[in-house]
């Protein structure tokens, strides 16, 4: 794939080539740009907002496919056919159900033995990502919201710090939080498929071992989860300031309980992964 990073102030004229999502928390998360939409004078201070102040131009090459392709393909294969599928959107189609009934996912299970894990003792640092938030565009919702997840399990955040949309600034302030003895990282924003999304590279850089990128659940399926040693590292997406219950929730008393986590942990959480009332 050739893409070209063009900053937004030059990008008036051309077509993008994904959907942009907007999320106000309290009020709206959404495709805010199609698509195809060519990027008008008018379009920059919304975008800016959005914290996009580069766009893409893509070229596929080879057999590589667009999100929006890939999605419709996996649907087409997974939809049995009591079930409708959506118009694609921002990389996703939604299954909806033609009549009540019960979901039914044609797996085999194993069975579960219960138990209790306690919580460990915990050190959390969050780093909120965006120029939008940096720079004073909008104001940060991020740190109440964590604070009050971690609240809801007995534990404080030790610190929150903020970052730009820049690769180095946030692998830099997930090393020095782990200097500084952080059990937990949370980096917040920048998670998604635009070139200011600079989170997940920055994990990369930071960690020493991926267990993922991306769960299959929704919302929260842009989340990342790394480990510098022993130190976790959540990449979160928007959707955890939007969202009441995310794929963070289902993760993070495993992380807390000083579960290590796996891959193996992780595919199959996308049976009963649709976390929306
Ligand atoms: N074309 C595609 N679009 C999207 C995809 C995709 O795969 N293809 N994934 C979607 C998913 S799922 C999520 S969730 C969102 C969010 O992704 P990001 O983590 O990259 O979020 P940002 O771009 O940084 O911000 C989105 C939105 O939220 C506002 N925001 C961000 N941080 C804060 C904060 N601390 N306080 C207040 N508001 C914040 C930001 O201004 C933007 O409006 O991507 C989907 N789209
Ligand atoms: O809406 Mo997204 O699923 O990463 O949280």
């Amino acid at each position: 794939m050739r893409r070209r990073e063009v900053p937004v102030e030059e990008a008036v004229g051309l077509t993008l080539a994904h959907d942009l999502t907007r999320i106000v928390p309290g009020e709206f998360k959404g495709r805010a740009f199609r698509k195809g939409h060519v990027v008008q004078e008018s379009d920059i201070p919304m975008l800016l907002d959005m914290g996009k102040r580069h766009l893409f131009v893509l070229e596929l090459e080879g057999n590589e496919l667009h999100e929006d392709d890939a999605a419709v393909m996996m649907a087409d294969a997974l939809a049995g056919s009591l079930v409708i599928q959506t118009l694609v959107h921002e990389g996703k189609v939604i299954l909806k159900a033609r009549h009540r009934g019960m979901l039914w996912v044609d797996v085999r299970r194993v069975m579960a033995i219960i138990d209790v894990l306690p919580y460990k003792p915990q050190k959390v640092v969050l780093i909120t990502t965006g120029s939008e938030i940096k720079g004073g565009r909008i104001e940060d919702k991020s740190g109440s919201v964590l604070r009050q997840k971690f609240q809801r399990y007995g534990f404080e955040l030790h610190q929150q710090v903020f970052a730009d949309d820049d690769l180095d600034d946030i692998a830099i302030a997930i090393v020095q939080a782990c200097n500084d003895e952080a059990t937990i990282v949370c980096v917040i924003g920048g998670m998604s498929v635009d070139p200011d999304d600079r989170t997940p590279g920055a994990i990369r850089k930071a960690a020493t071992n991926v267990v993922t990128y991306g769960t299959p659940m929704l919302p929260g399926s842009m989340l990342m989860l790394a480990y510098r040693n022993q130190t976790a590292i959540f990449g979160l997406p928007g959707a955890v300031i939007y969202d009441k219950k995310t794929s963070f929730d289902v993760l993070l008393p495993r992380v807390l309980a000083g579960v290590a986590v796996t891959k193996k942990d992780i595919a199959p959480l996308g049976i009963g992964g649709w976390l929306n009332d």
